[in-house]
């Protein structure tokens, strides 16, 4: 039996760039990815994705703008978390990315992606996102480096999102 926890994760796309950050401290720090992290206590999972755009990026996006479309989980060997990562994406923003203690944002074209410093499930699950296709993954990890055994299907709906577990 696991712990679930959950997280969300943002990216953002103007035109073929996508907006990543490189995490400067903590859990997956030297790493790319999008924006995101834990909820706080009575906050929806919306709310904490624009929350965590606007503490780690400084840019702000309404919840109603972001769109989900995917859910991974991460469970880790011998370990009992479970970690549930809700994915946003959204193409209407407000404001230039800037550096906070925690993220260095950076443009990025989608055909030109910093995978070798990403997590390895990255390169698994983005072409669903980058083509706009919903979806649900799971990783089983040994560590953080290496992945075990993954599952991802293509979702048809976004109901389908919230029937997972
Ligand atoms: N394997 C993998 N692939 C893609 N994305 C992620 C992972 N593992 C992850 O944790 N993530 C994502 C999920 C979250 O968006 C972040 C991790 O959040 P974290 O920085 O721990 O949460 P915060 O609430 O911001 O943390 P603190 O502010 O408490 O440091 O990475």
């Amino acid at each position: 039996m696991y712990v679930r926890k959950v997280y969300t994760l943002v990216f953002l796309r103007e035109d073929s760039r996508l907006l990543l950050g490189l995490k400067k401290r903590g859990f997956g720090i030297n790493k790319w990815n999008g924006f995101g992290g834990k909820l706080e206590p009575e906050e929806t999972v919306i709310d904490a994705a624009a929350r965590e755009l606007k503490e780690e990026c400084c840019i702000n996006a309404k919840a109603s703008d972001l769109k989900h479309i995917g859910n991974l989980e991460f469970t880790f060997e011998g370990e009992s978390t479970l970690m549930d990562v809700k994915v946003f994406t959204s193409k209407i923003f407000n404001g230039e990315p800037q550096e906070t203690d925690e993220m260095r944002p950076r443009w990025f074209n989608i055909d030109a992606l910093p995978f070798e410093e990403m997590w390895p499930d990255d390169r698994i699950w983005f072409p669903y996102m980058l083509n706009s296709k919903l979806f649900f993954a799971q990783f089983h990890y040994k560590g953080f480096d290496s992945i075990l055994k993954y599952n991802i299907v293509e979702l048809h709906s976004v109901q389908d999102l919230y029937k997972n577990h």
